[in-house]
């Protein structure tokens, strides 16, 4: 049945505005419908960037940019690969945790997400089906939103942030953005706020737990699957309890990752090879402190740990390079609430002398002299500067690495961390961060964000027809960006800048492809992955309009 000019003009798959040529107006009954100028994607993205430089702070600026992606997705994705460093952190973060928190205020449209509820279980496939609307879905990003960046427990709200994910994979790596499936599961939420908010929009009631929840997640992998089966499954801010759990529960049965433990892990050892090609250092090393040891800090350390050992260290040398520092300071083998991820990387007391005291940052830094130290802990300045200077003390190259997000919870700023250390720190942060002039040099920061690898480690993923993600692929991924840095340029980042994302990207993706071929993990038979990723890659071009 043919489709009226309004079902074209409200798909913003199919929708091209301006730009529907004089035979596509008269072929789908579209004529009359627009004024009668027929405009390239050229010149509608100057008209709407236009629009888009009018407004006052980055959250309008979001919401512009949101409404133009619910109503012509190519043209969005077009503007966006034409000012990628500018849009990333509107889309994404560090603006996304702000329509998060503003979520029911701001509520416009689903954005053709998947909202599951954990009180109908029974509407959980028809809600996936209906969510997807017939279409090849490739890509599930799913969140509960329990441990939304730093900012907490956002319940239904959260589904922002896989929406924001899903933007940036496009953006980056040419995910088909008619192929993806952001996903909330609304478990309830412990966020007061939100439960007392008449406005809110999601289940009002605490979180459930235990096996309840458990039996729901179970339910949405077995219907995805059975739905989706050619899809990657990413999981997105769970809350520390789960997140972990359910990768340990689903690693080896999909083809699923965990981006806040993985992602997160191998962009940090990227940017650490990265550090070490700088300062000539070797990360055997290397005294490693995480400050922050829940799912992102654990993460960390597992993927610095697999890279100890691929260089040669046993299991227990490898472990002797970390101290992980939570709430209750340095983990020893007796601190009480150890999570079974923690457990790991615990040390002994009898190594210390003053191990009762090692309970805050300071004094664990003055007690281990750390040459690695990594926030991921949600604590804003918890990098002061007596701990810096102490740190800086010990170090020739001291490798910091604030990464709490958004903005407002940055364990450090990176102009202070250059200052305070004379220039000396090697130095990456979560969010965005303009370059530091100190004494004559431009220090670049690099962005350790997952965002950078997320994308082009999914897209290799799905282009190569991957039945699993393994540490190997997640390795050398780790490596393909690890080895992009300058180090003839003093004050050189140690990560490749954000301007070059969809370059590495599809970088990324033929290395991982690379790696599912060669430890024969595709589903499918492809020989050459270079080609396999080229044909995968979507464009934001129009294409003539074709409704058979
Ligand atoms: N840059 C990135 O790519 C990236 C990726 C993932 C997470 N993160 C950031 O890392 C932070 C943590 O995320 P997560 O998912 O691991 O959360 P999480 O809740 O699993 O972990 C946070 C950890 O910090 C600990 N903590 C809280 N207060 C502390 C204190 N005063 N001292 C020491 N430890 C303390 C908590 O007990 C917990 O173990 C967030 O801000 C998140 O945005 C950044
Ligand atoms: O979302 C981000 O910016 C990175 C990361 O996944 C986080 O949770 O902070
Ligand atoms: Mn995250």
């Amino acid at each position: 049945m043919a489709l009226s000019a309004q079902e074209i003009l409200n798909n913003p798959f199919l929708n091209k505005n301006t730009a529907f040529t004089k035979e596509e107006r008269k072929a789908f009954n579209l004529e009359g419908v627009l004024p009668p100028t027929v405009r390239t994607i050229e010149e509608q993205a100057v008209q709407v960037y236009g629009q888009y430089q009018s407004k006052p702070t980055d959250l309008e600026k979001r919401i512009f940019l949101m409404n133009l992606f619910n109503t012509n997705r190519t043209l969005f994705y077009h503007l966006m690969s034409e000012h990628v460093v500018e849009f990333m952190p509107i889309v994404y973060d560090p603006t996304v945790a702000d329509s998060i928190e503003q979520y029911n205020e701001l509520f416009l449209k689903p954005q053709d997400a998947a909202f599951l509820s954990i009180d109908e279980p029974e509407n959980l496939e028809a809600t996936l089906k209906n969510a997807a609307g017939g279409r090849d879905i490739r890509l599930i990003v799913v969140t509960d939103s329990e441990g939304i960046l730093g900012i907490g427990d956002w319940g239904v709200n959260g589904v922002d942030i896989a929406i924001g994910k899903l933007m940036v994979y496009t953006a980056a790596a040419g995910v088909n953005p008619a192929q993806v499936l952001p996903v909330v599961i609304d478990a309830g939420t412990n966020n007061e706020k939100l439960l007392n908010d008449p406005l809110y929009l999601g289940n009002r009631h605490k979180r459930v737990r235990g096996a309840e929840y458990y039996d729901f997640i179970d339910q949405f992998v077995k219907t995805s699957v059975k739905l989706f089966p050619e899809a990657l499954l990413h999981w997105e801010d769970f809350g520390r309890s789960n997140a972990a759990t359910i990768l340990e529960k689903y690693q080896d049965k999909i083809t699923t990752f965990n981006d806040d433990i993985q992602g997160t892990g191998i962009v940090v050892l990227a940017g650490l090879l990265g550090a070490m090609n700088i300062s000539k250092e070797k990360l055997t090393d290397q005294r490693v402190l995480i400050f922050g040891a829940g799912t992102a800090g654990v993460g960390i350390s597992n993927q610095i740990l697999d890279e100890l050992k691929r260089q040669g260290l046993s299991e227990e040398e490898a472990k002797s390079h970390f101290f992980l520092v939570d709430k209750q300071g340095l983990l020893f083998s007796d601190t009480p609430d150890l999570t079974p991820g923690q457990k790991a990387f615990v040390r002994q007391r009898s190594e210390f002398k003053n191990s009762e005291e090692l309970t805050s940052l300071e004094a664990v830094v003055k007690a281990v002299h750390p040459t690695i130290m990594i926030g991921t802990s949600t604590q804003p300045g918890a990098f002061k500067e007596s701990i810096i200077k102490e740190m800086a003390a010990h170090a020739d190259r001291p490798v910091i690495f604030p990464l709490s997000n958004p903005t407002k919870l940055a364990e450090a700023k990176a102009e202070d961390l250059i200052a305070w250390t004379d220039g000396k720190a090697l130095v990456a942060t979560g969010i965005p961060a303009a370059p530091v002039e100190f004494k004559g040099v431009t220090y670049e920061i690099g962005q350790a964000n997952n965002a950078l690898m997320y994308p082009g480690l999914g897209f290799g993923i799905i282009a190569s027809t991957a039945k699993r993600v393994n540490g190997e692929m997640l390795s050398q991924a780790a490596h393909a960006l690890g080895g992009i840095v300058d180090t003839t340029q003093p004050g050189a980042a140690v990560l490749p800048p954000v301007a070059k994302l969809t370059e590495f990207s599809q970088t990324i993706a033929e290395v991982v492809g690379q790696s599912v071929l060669d430890q024969k993990l595709n589903k499918e038979a492809i020989t050459d992955i270079k080609q396999a990723v080229v044909d995968m890659k979507w464009e934001p071009k129009y294409t003539e309009l074709s409704l058979g």
